[in-house]
């Protein structure tokens, strides 16, 4: 009897055993699947989102810049002929690497969690709204930025900061457009006069001479509607090699 009751508790313990490894293993399946099933479109994807495309927090004026720079091919009202006058816009994405050959499906690989400074705000509006325009000849761009309640720095106003950090993006963007990958060496700002939190800027910025690897860029924010200086820039751009990146 005893002996009988000593195989019926070995076998309960090697049942036992035996169904945990099965849930384990079935548990385990599952949950990779579960796991791969995820990551497997999100990899594969082959689309970043496009920043710079209107969303529902976009206000009235930065709206009427956006289809003014968009429409028509955005023919600019100073003229600059044929070649210079008409405007594209460029993408913008939440990562620099994304940009590259191969980009989005490396950005979920390389630090994944990496954003771009003006790009990491999930609140539409909170932040830094803006959108791109360079003209055929890359000669020009134009930045038309709504500045979100978060970036205050005055009260009531925007952060220096928050304003160098555009100008770097735009003259950034618009070296790279000429020779990527660039690294800003000298940014100079001065600031004429402050710019009022929600409301919408334009930034321009224009190419300056070209030497080797040596890019000169101006700038300057003003209202939208041109009646008002808020802040002059300028910039130099160095062309790096992809190791000067890869070295920090
Ligand atoms: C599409 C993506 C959109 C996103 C746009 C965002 C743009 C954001 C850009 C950034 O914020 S980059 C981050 C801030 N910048 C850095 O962290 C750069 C740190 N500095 C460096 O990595 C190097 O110093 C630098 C790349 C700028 C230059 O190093 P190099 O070893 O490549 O060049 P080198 O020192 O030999 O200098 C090359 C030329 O530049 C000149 N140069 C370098 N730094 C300078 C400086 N600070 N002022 C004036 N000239 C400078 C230098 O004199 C020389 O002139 P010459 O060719 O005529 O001899």
């Amino acid at each position: 009897m005893a002996k009988s009751l000593g195989h019926f508790s070995s076998l309960v313990s090697f049942t036992k055993t035996q169904l945990s490894r099965q849930c384990a293993r079935l548990f385990f399946r599952t949950s990779v699947r579960r796991t791969v099933m995820r990551a497997v479109p999100s990899i594969l994807s082959p689309k970043a989102r496009d920043f710079s495309l209107p969303n529902p927090s976009w206000g009235d004026e930065m709206m009427r810049l956006y289809n003014h720079y968009n429409q028509q091919g955005g023919v600019d009202p100073e003229g600059g002929g044929e070649q210079g006058g008409r405007w594209t816009r460029l993408p913008s994405y939440n990562r620099s690497l994304k940009y590259a050959i191969g980009g989005v499906y490396l950005s979920k690989i390389i630090q994944s969690k990496a954003r771009l400074f003006t790009r990491n705000i999930q609140q539409a509006g909170a932040a830094f709204e803006y959108v791109v325009f360079y003209t055929n000849d890359k000669q020009r761009c134009v930045c038309v930025l709504q500045a979100g309640h978060l970036l205050e720095g005055p009260p009531g106003h925007v952060h220096g900061g928050a304003i160098a950090t555009m100008i770097d993006t735009v003259t950034g963007s618009h070296a790279s457009l000429l020779c990527a990958p660039v690294m800003t060496a000298n940014l100079n700002v001065n600031y004429r006069s402050p710019i009022p939190l929600g409301s919408t800027v334009l930034i321009e910025s224009t190419l300056g001479e070209q030497e080797g690897r040596k890019m000169f860029v101006s700038c300057k924010i003003s209202s939208s509607d041109g009646s008002k200086l808020h802040t002059e820039a300028t910039a130099l751009f160095v062309s790096v090699g992809v190791s000067h990146l890869l070295r920090g």
